[in-house]
């Protein structure tokens, strides 16, 4: 059964192009990217280490700017983060001192905004931390941390989640978990999301669609359609439609990967 979203567009990405100065010359980290993603959709980017996927995808946060090149939210150019997307980063960046619910009261508190008490616990029932309100983040694993900073992330309603390597950092047992509960929100929620993953099997498991990034400079290089119904169990990770398709992406990547190292090696000069 293929679920091809064919939605309105959501995020826009158009000709986005990045480059960073350094102390050794600009370097150009994203080159003439476009990208749609249409409203309701689940989109991975996957690519090389270095391919500009956090770049591309702080540039739709509003938390840094393009070179040139725009990403437009509904229509609109997007010039400074909003409370209509949400960010979940490889770090769930809890404050140490403040407990659970400070922490997830806290972008409210600088907005000088009150948050939606009956959202926050309905989100906090979600994903298994009723009762854990009064906590200091060192009392949780690594999985509740990043499950705090989802709630933290949704506590506004966005219709957009970026995810950077959420779960890069939780083992494989968590992640899995992880998964399936973004899966469950998803579908609760419709939010719009964009996750970035070194982890083909999670890009595939979770996506509509598995953009995949050439090496530096930057592109898309190509797209894939996951063709599964939701919810989706682990079952189908191990059909060969799903081992094909992992195999056609990191063929993609590895092949990348292997044209940068094939480009000519510096040679140390022996010292005189
Ligand atoms: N602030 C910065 N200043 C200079 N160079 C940067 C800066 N941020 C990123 N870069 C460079 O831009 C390129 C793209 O970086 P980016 O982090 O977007 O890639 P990525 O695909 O997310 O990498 P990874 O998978 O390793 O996290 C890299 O070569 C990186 O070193």
């Amino acid at each position: 059964m293929v679920e091809h979203k064919s939605g309105e567009v959501k995020l826009r990405v158009r000709q986005a192009t990045k480059v960073y100065p350094t102390a050794s010359g600009d370097l150009l980290a994203l080159d003439r990217c476009d990208l749609d993603i249409r409203t309701g959709e689940i989109v991975s980017i996957v690519g090389p280490s270095g391919s500009g996927k956090t770049t591309l995808l702080w540039s739709m946060s509003g938390l840094h700017g393009l070179s040139s090149g725009d990403v437009e939210l509904d229509g609109q150019k997007i010039t400074k983060p909003s409370r209509d997307i949400g960010m979940v980063f490889q770090d769930a960046n809890l404050l140490p001192w403040r407990t659970v619910e400070a922490n997830i009261n806290f972008p409210f508190e600088i907005m000088g905004q009150a948050p939606d008490k009956a959202w926050i616990a309905q989100l906090m029932h979600r994903v298994g931390l009723e009762g854990f309100e009064q906590r200091m983040p060192r009392e949780l694993s690594g999985g509740m941390q990043q499950r705090v900073a989802l709630v933290r992330a949704l506590s506004f309603k966005p219709s957009v989640l970026l995810m950077d390597e959420p779960f890069g950092a939780l083992d494989a047992f968590t992640r899995e978990e992880m998964n399936h509960l973004v899966e469950e929100i998803y579908l609760d929620t419709h939010t719009t999301i964009v996750l970035i993953t070194h982890s083909i099997e999670e890009a595939i498991f979770l996506a509509d669609r598995v953009i995949v990034m050439s090496a530096r400079p930057g592109r898309i290089a190509s797209e894939h359609v996951v063709p599964f119904a939701r919810p989706r169990s682990m079952e189908i990770m191990a059909t060969k439609e799903v081992f094909d398709l992992t195999n056609v992406i990191k063929q993609e990547i590895v092949g990348d990967q292997k044209s940068m190292a094939s480009r000519p090696r510096l040679v140390a000069k022996a010292a005189s």
